[in-house]
């Protein structure tokens, strides 16, 4: 942990731009995470608003599910043994159904809450009607109707009270569709981190061929719909020209509760990073991972803004997959426990092939799933996305690589 204050030297004259020893991966996912010491304040929102969020609270049931006994097909709700004398009202969903007496049925639809008295629900493929005298006959031949028979039970998947999902449960259209059925209209979940994505290089085209030395902007499209997957609301995504006074401004004026910044972090002639976060007297909390891609990837606390909130950076360096490994390190722990997220739990897979690995650090390498094994993709140099497109996950190679059949951590792609 560095303190950046005062004049830092000229980038030009700059040494390795890094002023300690890189972390080991691991730890340097976890100095992101621990960064925050408490997820941000739980809010009230609308179940339409709530999508991403994560809960900050256990979700209980507001009600039995189902709240009535309930029909699970379409046909006869019967009472004890038949033929039944049939009653022509039919019972729908909606209906409050008037009570069944022995040897009595009525047409119900699947959904529709039973009458009482009804001991079992009689499949419409399963009986038949004789007009002549309006009885029911269950023409299975199969004996009596087992009591309880396609009735769905009052409180079959859960009792009012009863806790469905622990906090920290990140909401996604099914639990949506449980807290809509179990009877909420608003949930409570933590706010959202604010990211505000500044993207650094001069030479960064925004549309047509590359050209002239110049490269297309890839982070742009790609960074903002990642950092939202993974709990962050993108505030804002600004082109920042290389040069130390507009980074400082831009740092000094955004109001994120985290800023992402791609490129600058080595030590390039036009590399202002470092020496911006001196000038603001931010704090590097992280300054380079023993990882490839990505080694000089970084992770700062900035000086508190006039609402008092803390307020962090990660450094993505400019090599686009190695701004991919910054993001899943640095970017992905800290938005997730701001957020409130829960830890996910590792996933690990067998390597269909040998995985190489850097000599000493941690390598990130896009893979392909085939079958319940993954295979390394080419084209998985630090400036290239070709592998990482086709990948359906990065996988986590120890330093040395590992042979074929080791298992292995593979870490997902964000919002896939
Ligand atoms: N002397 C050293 N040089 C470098 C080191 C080092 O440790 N010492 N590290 C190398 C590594 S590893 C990486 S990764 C890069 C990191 O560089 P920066 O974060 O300073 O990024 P830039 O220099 O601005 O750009 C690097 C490269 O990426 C291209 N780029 C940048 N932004 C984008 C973008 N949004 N979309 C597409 N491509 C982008 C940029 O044009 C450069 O080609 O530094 C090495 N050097
Ligand atoms: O981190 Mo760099 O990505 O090795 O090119």
């Amino acid at each position: 942990m560095t303190t950046l204050e005062g004049t830092a030297p000229h980038p030009a004259q700059a040494g390795p731009c890094a002023t300690g020893p890189a972390l080991a991966w691991e730890q340097a996912r976890s100095v992101a995470r621990h960064s925050a010491a408490q997820p941000l304040t739980p809010v009230a929102r609308d179940l339409t608003d709530a999508l991403g969020h994560a809960l900050a609270e256990p979700l209980a049931a507001l009600t039995d599910l189902p709240s009535f006994d309930t029909s699970a097909m379409d046909g006869w709700a019967v009472a004890g043994a038949g033929p039944w004398h049939l009653r022509d009202s039919a019972v729908l969903a909606g209906h409050r159904p008037e009570p069944l007496s022995d040897g009595t049925a009525v047409p119900i639809a699947t959904g529709a809450r039973l009458p009482t008295g009804a001991t079992a629900v009689l499949r419409r493929e399963h009986g038949s009607v004789d007009a002549r005298n309006g009885m029911l006959y269950d023409h299975r031949d199969l004996g009596p109707v087992a009591v309880g028979r396609d009735i769905r039970p009052r409180g079959q998947e859960c009792h009012a009270g009863e806790p469905l999902l622990p906090s920290g449960t990140t909401v996604t259209p099914a639990v949506l569709g449980l807290a809509a059925a179990a009877g909420y209209d608003r949930l409570q979940v933590h706010r959202r981190p604010t990211v505000e994505l500044l993207v650094l290089g001069d030479e960064l085209l925004e549309s047509g061929l590359p050209r002239d030395g110049r490269v297309r902007d890839a982070l742009g499209p790609l960074l903002p719909s990642w950092l939202h997957s993974c709990g962050a609301e993108v505030i804002g995504r600004h082109r920042v020209a290389d040069d130390l006074a507009p980074l400082r401004e831009a740092l000094r004026h955004s109001s994120a509760d985290v800023v992402v910044t791609t490129g600058s972090t080595a030590a390039g002639p036009v590399d202002f990073l470092h020496d911006t976060l001196g000038e603001v007297g931010a704090r590097l909390l992280v300054d380079s991972v023993a990882v490839r891609p990505g080694h000089p990837m970084l992770l700062a606390e900035l000086p508190t803004a006039a609402d008092g909130l803390p307020r962090r950076l990660v450094g993505l360096p400019g090599n686009p997959l190695a701004a991919v490994a910054g993001t899943v390190t640095l970017a992905a722990p800290l938005l997730r426990r701001l957020g409130g997220h829960a830890d996910a739990e590792p996933h690990r897979m067998r390597a269909a092939a040998a995985l190489p690995g850097h000599p000493r650090d941690t390598r990130l390498m896009p893979v392909v799933r085939t079958d319940d094994q993954v295979a390394p993709l080419p084209f998985h140099g630090p400036a290239m996305l070709r592998g990482l497109a086709l990948a359906d996950g990065l996988a986590v190679v120890p330093s040395g690589g590992v042979p074929a059949g080791t298992t292995v951590e593979v870490l997902n792609i964000p919002g896939q």
